[in-house]
C-alpha cells in the first residue's frame, strides 16, 4: 500500500470507512474507535455528512435535491469538514475516523446519474486519508440487513440498490486505487464487526511503527 500524508498534518492518522449501507459501517467504527482507544490513542470518530452547517443543509436537503446540486453540497460539506474538523485534529496528533467520506461521494450520487467523471474531479482535492476502508458484503446479506434495520434513506428504497451499490463501490475502489490511495477492502458478509475493527487496527498500528527504512 502507499502512504501518502500531507506536510501540514502533524501527527495524526486519518482513516475513512465506506460500503454499502448495511455493510455495517458504524458499527465497526465503534468497535475500531473502542480498540484504538484501549491501545492508548487519542481517538476522535466523526462521520458525513458532517454535524457541521453545510452537513446538515445537505442531510437536510437529500430527499428532496438531486444529482450535481446534491453532488456538490457533499462535496463542499467535505471540504469544509476537513478544514474545521479533520485537520485540526490530525494536527493534534488525533487518530480520527469517518464513517463515510470520499468513497460515499463517489458511490451515492451516482444512484441520481451523476456521472462519476465529474464525482471524481469534484472530490479529487479533498485530503487523502492514510487508509481508506472499503467494506464489501455480498448484496443479499446485506439487503436482509437493511430490511431488518430498516433503510436509512431515499437511495436504499429502490429495489436492487444493494446490488447496484456493490458496482459502484467496486469502481470506486478501482478509482481510487489508480489514483494511488491505500485502500484495504475488506469483505463483511460473514466475518463479525469485532474481527474486522481488528483487521484494520492492525493496518493502523502497522502504519504507526517507525518506519524500519535501512540506514546504510
Ligand atoms: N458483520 C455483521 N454481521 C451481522 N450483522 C451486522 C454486521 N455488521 C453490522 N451488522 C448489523 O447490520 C445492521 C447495519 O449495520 P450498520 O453498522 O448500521 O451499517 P451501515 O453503517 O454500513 O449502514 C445493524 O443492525 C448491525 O447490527
Ligand atoms: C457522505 C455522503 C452521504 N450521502 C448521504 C446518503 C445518506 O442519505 C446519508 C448518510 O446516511 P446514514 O444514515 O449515515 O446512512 P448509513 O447508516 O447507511 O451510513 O448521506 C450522500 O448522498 N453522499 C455523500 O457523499
Amino acid at each position: 500500500m502507499n502512504l501518502r500524508t500531507s506536510s501540514d498534518r502533524g501527527r495524526g492518522l486519518f482513516v475513512s470507512v465506506d460500503g454499502p449501507g448495511g455493510a455495517g459501517k458504524t458499527t465497526i467504527v465503534r468497535h475500531l474507535a473502542q480498540l484504538l482507544l484501549t491501545e492508548g490513542h487519542q481517538v476522535h470518530v466523526t462521520a458525513e455528512p458532517s454535524s457541521g452547517p453545510i452537513g446538515k443543509l445537505a442531510c437536510d436537503l437529500t430527499p428532496t435535491v438531486t444529482g450535481h446540486a446534491l453532488a456538490c453540497l457533499y462535496a463542499a460539506d467535505r471540504y469544509h469538514h476537513v478544514e474545521t474538523e479533520i485537520k485540526p485534529l490530525l494536527k493534534n496528533g488525533h487518530l480520527v475516523i469517518s464513517d463515510r467520506y470520499v468513497a460515499s461521494g463517489l458511490v451515492v450520487q451516482r444512484f441520481d446519474g451523476v456521472d462519476p467523471v465529474f464525482l471524481w474531479q469534484l472530490n479529487e482535492e479533498a485530503e487523502r486519508p492514510d487508509l481508506v476502508v472499503i467494506l464489501e458484503a455480498d448484496p443479499d446479506v446485506i439487503a436482509e440487513r437493511l430490511e431488518a434495520r430498516g433503510p436509512h434513506n431515499r437511495f436504499q428504497h429502490t429495489p436492487g440498490s444493494s446490488h447496484t451499490e456493490a458496482v459502484f463501490y467496486r469502481q470506486a475502489t478501482e478509482t481510487l486505487e489508480e489514483a494511488g490511495f491505500a485502500v484495504l477492502a475488506l469483505d463483511c458478509s460473514s466475518r463479525p464487526p469485532e474481527q474486522s475493527a481488528a483487521i484494520i487496527a492492525g493496518e493502523l498500528t502497522a502504519l504507526l511503527a517507525p518506519s524500519e527504512a535501512v540506514s546504510g
